[in-house]
């Protein structure tokens, strides 16, 4: 829960010295968008892991670039029927937004990164199109929209051209989608030099697409695709293992958990890196985790048996080999009731081979883009949907894949992938120095 609590930030990574960018902008801009409670992460914590379970329920706010406002609005008065009054702004309060200063008639890159604890987000900015161009630091194949819907722990580039009115300002707005929104819309300004920063533009905020239009979501989903570029491999066409995760919420004890076929994530007190390198087998459990789910499981009700179990095991994958993942979602603990959840892995991209209805059956293969899926790292998977994905596991190490919802994977959604454990080069002292690996390594001489 460290990142709800603040810490987070963004790393830039610019192309090699004498390598160009596949698209031309004139100059650019950060979003990190973020969201905000008012009770501290350790309340947040304690509540999580009560029984029974106390839900962190919806944001206060919403943040762009760490500022955001409460109990009033940047576009209140203005337009009429708001219930906030319009906020008091001089600009150098610590909750002022941050304010996109533009020429008219450029190209702007905007680079905008999630790192929501629970909310996905849409962005739209009034009058204006995005050409979006690049996802999770891998180019698209570049297409216009009006709205761009980014889950947590995702990233996009867009370019946007500032060719409209330049005697105007206008809204950029950011909203909450897939969860019923109890949170403001967060909201900053496209200003165009030739006007002052705090004329506010002629229409009301860009409205957010209902927050259960899954179609609208699927939509852009769908339409994004590699580009066809030096720096993105192209998808493995077979794959030698594939592992179906079930995403369901579970009780244990009484108490709310998220399980992945039928299994918590409880991770051990000894980091994985070094007691898989060294053997440890007392570290964590040596039971492999399942690789699918009961093929009579119905993926639209509850779970009939909702007692899950936690388990630390770790999916061990052959160095190199390409590795299927099935993403399964289903109904939650509430009838009628399937999340959005966006999952993120650590140590690779994969590609995004597709996203179906229902519970995945072998001929949905048939639907896979086999030919310019997106590369990413964070995918998403719909209520009651399934997402497919494929990798090579090529990186020496132990990777995370989990939810990158916080309070979810505080609640046990995640499993470890690990791979190649005996190439990594050298394992620094400070991953040996806790629980059984510190006991072993860091006695005596070794110290300090
Ligand atoms: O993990 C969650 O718990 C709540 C709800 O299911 C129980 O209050 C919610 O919306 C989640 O995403």
């Amino acid at each position: 829960m460290q990142r709800s609590a603040g810490l987070y930030g963004s790393m830039i990574v610019d192309v090699a010295e004498g390598e160009k960018e596949p698209f031309h902008y004139d100059d650019e801009f950060d979003l990190l968008v973020s969201d905000w409670w008012h009770k501290s992460v350790h309340h947040q914590e304690v509540g999580l892991s009560s029984r029974p379970m106390r839900w962190i329920n919806e944001p206060q706010a919403l943040l762009i670039n760490g500022r955001g406002q409460y109990g009033c609005s940047l576009a209140a008065d203005h337009y009429g029927n708001s219930s906030f009054s319009q906020c008091n702004i001089t600009g150098h309060e610590q909750w002022a937004p941050y304010i996109l200063h533009v020429d008219p008639n450029k190209t702007y890159r905007i680079r905008i990164a999630s790192t929501t604890a629970l909310a996905s987000l849409n962005l739209a900015i009034g009058n204006h199109k995005m050409m979006v161009v690049e996802a999770d630091g891998n180019y698209l194949q570049p297409f216009e929209t009006n709205d761009l819907d980014i889950y947590s722990g995702e990233s996009y580039s867009v370019l946007l051209k500032t060719s409209q009115d330049s005697s105007q300002n206008y809204w950029i707005s950011f909203g909450v989608r897939g969860r019923e929104p109890h949170t403001p819309q967060a909201l900053t300004i496209l200003n165009y030099k030739t006007n002052s920063a705090s004329k506010l533009p002629l229409s009301p905020p860009p409205v957010t697409p209902r927050w259960d239009d899954y179609a609208h979501s699927k939509a852009f989903s769908n339409k994004i695709k590699a580009l066809d570029h030096k720096s993105i491999p192209k998808p493995s066409q077979t794959y030698h293992r594939r592992i179906v995760l079930l995403n369901t919420q579970n009780k244990m004890n009484g108490y709310t958990k998220w399980s992945i076929n039928n299994v918590s994530l409880s991770l051990p007190t000894t980091p994985y890196l070094g007691s898989i390198r060294f053997g440890l087998r007392d570290a964590f459990d040596q039971t492999k985790p399942p690789e699918d789910f009961p093929g009579h499981y119905d993926v639209m009700k509850p779970p009939v048996n909702p007692n899950t179990t936690t388990g630390s095991g770790v999916y061990m994958l052959g160095y190199y080999s390409t590795v299927d993942v099935i993403l399964q979602n289903a109904n939650a603990l509430t009838e009628n009731v399937s999340e959005i959840h966006p999952w993120h892995l650590h140590g690779h991209d994969f590609w995004v081979l597709g996203y179906g209805e229902g519970k995945f059956t072998k001929s949905d293969e048939k639907k896979f883009n086999l030919k310019n899926p997106p590369y990413r790292n964070t995918a998403v998977i719909f209520p009651y949907g399934w997402t497919a994905l494929r990798f090579v596991a090529d990186n020496p190490g132990v990777w995370a894949f989990h939810c990158h919802i916080e309070p979810h994977l505080h609640l046990g959604m995640g499993v470890v992938f690990a791979e190649g454990v005996q190439h990594v080069a050298k394992i620094p002292k400070e991953a040996l120095s806790c629980g059984l690996t510190g006991k072993r390594f860091m006695t005596g001489s070794h110290l300090g």
